[in-house]
């Protein structure tokens, strides 16, 4: 068995709850943990990953609670932190070397790991290298080769893919496909593409509150009947259509305008034609136009 269980979680700051009232079940695989700018993300991984402790509701590995279980919950725990930051003045190997030490694993258990990981990472060629000379991506593929270090059951990383090129992303999605059948892995991310392709569910929290939870497919048959596109060659339209409907997308045409749009009801105007929705219609339906643009 691998199950967590979230029972009405709240953390409060100060007078504002970042997370409210969450509750979830979770089971071995890849969930993708989306949400705008301040939408609580980080506050419950950092419960997870029992940085930070809950104001109220509590976490169960097992059935058992986080808090009883102590260190055999932590050493059960991966935890990559959004701010993460390898010490600049170790090299990578040295650095994954000292971190397996924190963790407790003797000498010859971590240089085998720390190697193997370097490999998965695709940086055992730059082990020897200053990680202060490492990219923004190095760095992460780092924090990420860190938090697998103990094999955990639980892998928790905040904006894993944040920094990392088209290459990198599509190594960590492999990478992510292969630990994620028997560990529950929580990623957060904005970026819808990479939630799509590994995620065996979407969590989506906005204003510390849970709004849903389910598999692609099932939350694009939510979205079903509400995804139209509109061609027009009238510019006034345009405006008329960008304010009055949540527009996903525009395409400038050289004959015309194919707007991409969400509503309830159908629109009005000649040629609207409603059509399957995707995730970034998901994104847009329930988050700000500001966020999706960012996909
Ligand atoms: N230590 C703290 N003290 C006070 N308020 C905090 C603290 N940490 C988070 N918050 C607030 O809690 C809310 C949720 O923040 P959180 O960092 O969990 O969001 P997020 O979804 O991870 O956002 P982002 O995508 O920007 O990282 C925000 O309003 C934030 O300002």
């Amino acid at each position: 068995m691998n199950k967590l269980e979230i029972v009405n979680l709240t953390k409060t700051y100060k007078h504002k709850n970042a997370n409210e009232n969450i509750s979830l079940t979770l089971n071995s695989g890849v969930y993708g943990l989306l949400g705008p700018n301040g939408a609580g993300k980080s506050t419950l991984m950092k419960q997870l990953a029992t940085i930070t402790t809950p104001s109220s509701g509590k976490i169960l590995y097992n059935e058992k609670d986080i808090v009883s279980l102590d260190d055999e919950y932590r050493a059960l725990v991966g935890y990559l932190p959004q701010d993460f930051d390898a010490y600049k003045n170790f090299k990578a190997r040295e650095f994954l070397m000292y971190m397996a030490a924190l963790k407790g694993m003797n000498n010859s258990e971590a240089k085998k790991k720390v190697d193997e990981l370097l490999k998965l990472v695709g940086l055992y060629e730059v082990r020897n290298k200053n990680v202060s000379k490492f990219s923004g991506g190095m760095k992460r593929r780092v924090g990420i080769a860190q938090a697998l270090l103990n094999n955990p059951k639980i892998l928790i990383l905040d904006e894993p893919t944040a920094g990392l090129d088209p290459q990198e992303r599509t190594r960590f999605r492999n990478l992510l496909s292969n630990i994620g059948t028997e560990t529950i892995v929580i990623l957060s991310t904005h970026i819808i593409s990479d939630i799509e392709s590994v995620a065996k569910e979407t969590i989506m929290i906005k204003d510390g509150k849970l709004l849903l939870k389910g598999t692609h497919r099932e939350i694009l048959e939510d979205m079903k009947g509400k995804v139209y596109t509109i061609t027009t060659k009238n510019e006034s339209e345009v405006n008329e259509i960008q304010r009055n409907y949540k527009v996903v997308s525009i395409n400038r045409g050289v004959e015309d305008t194919q707007l991409r749009i969400i509503s309830d009801k159908a629109p009005s105007y000649e040629n609207t034609k409603l059509t399957e929705p995707r995730f970034e219609d998901v994104y847009m339906f329930y988050f700000e136009l500001e966020d999706a643009r960012e996909v």
